[in-house]
């Protein structure tokens, strides 16, 4: 299970909830903060797996990276809406996962912007084996375009949380990215 945990209310939930799950959670943080490299090593003590950053946020994501690795965490790359996928590529075999935002940061709740999705599967061309994530207004109504863009990590807030059965939900949004990942692979 992976936990997004929001920003709003920083490490300290890191820490809490690893206290109170009796598993072991993998903790991915989506930083949507200027200046990120201040939140890398309070992240790290907190317990983060790994931690997301915003290229438009930094003007060395090289640096940014090592400093991620160095703190021992996998690294996430964002882009919000306006950025061209050509800008994340140059740094795409460094990271672990890059994550193609939907919407623009700030809210749950907005709309899904299926013309994200040429980037989306360009990365996937591109690199076969990334992790690629999709965040913003994904849902039953979405999820098989990001999956058959080649997403294979989602984010959804609002279409589990205003959902009377939040756990088919998940299971569906698991299940279509599960079959068109599997499909690829048979592809290929
Ligand atoms: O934080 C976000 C935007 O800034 C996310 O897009 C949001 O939390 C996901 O929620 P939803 O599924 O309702 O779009």
């Amino acid at each position: 299970m992976h936990f997004v945990p929001n920003i709003t209310f920083g490490h300290p939930v890191v820490e809490s909830l690893r206290k109170q799950l009796g598993q072991d959670p993998f903790f991915d943080m989506h930083m949507m903060v200027s200046r990120p490299e201040q939140w890398v090593k309070p992240m790290a003590v907190a317990g983060a797996n790994q931690y997301t950053f915003h290229l438009e946020a930094t003007d060395n994501p090289g640096a940014l990276i090592k400093d991620i690795r160095e703190n021992g965490m996998k690294v996430g790359l964002a882009i919000k809406p306006g950025t061209s996928v050509e800008y994340l590529a140059p740094w795409a075999n460094q990271i672990d996962m890059a994550l193609v935002m939907t919407v623009e940061p700030g809210f749950g709740g907005q709309k899904f912007m299926e013309d994200m999705m040429p980037k989306v599967h360009w990365l996937r061309t591109q690199f076969p084996s990334l992790d690629i994530e999709v965040d913003g207004g994904v849902g039953p109504d979405t999820i098989h375009k990001c999956a058959e863009a080649g997403a294979n990590m989602i984010v959804s807030g609002s279409a589990i949380m205003r959902s009377e059965d939040p756990r088919s939900v998940i299971n569906l949004l698991r299940n279509v990215c599960s079959e068109a990942a599997q499909k690829r692979s048979l592809d290929r």
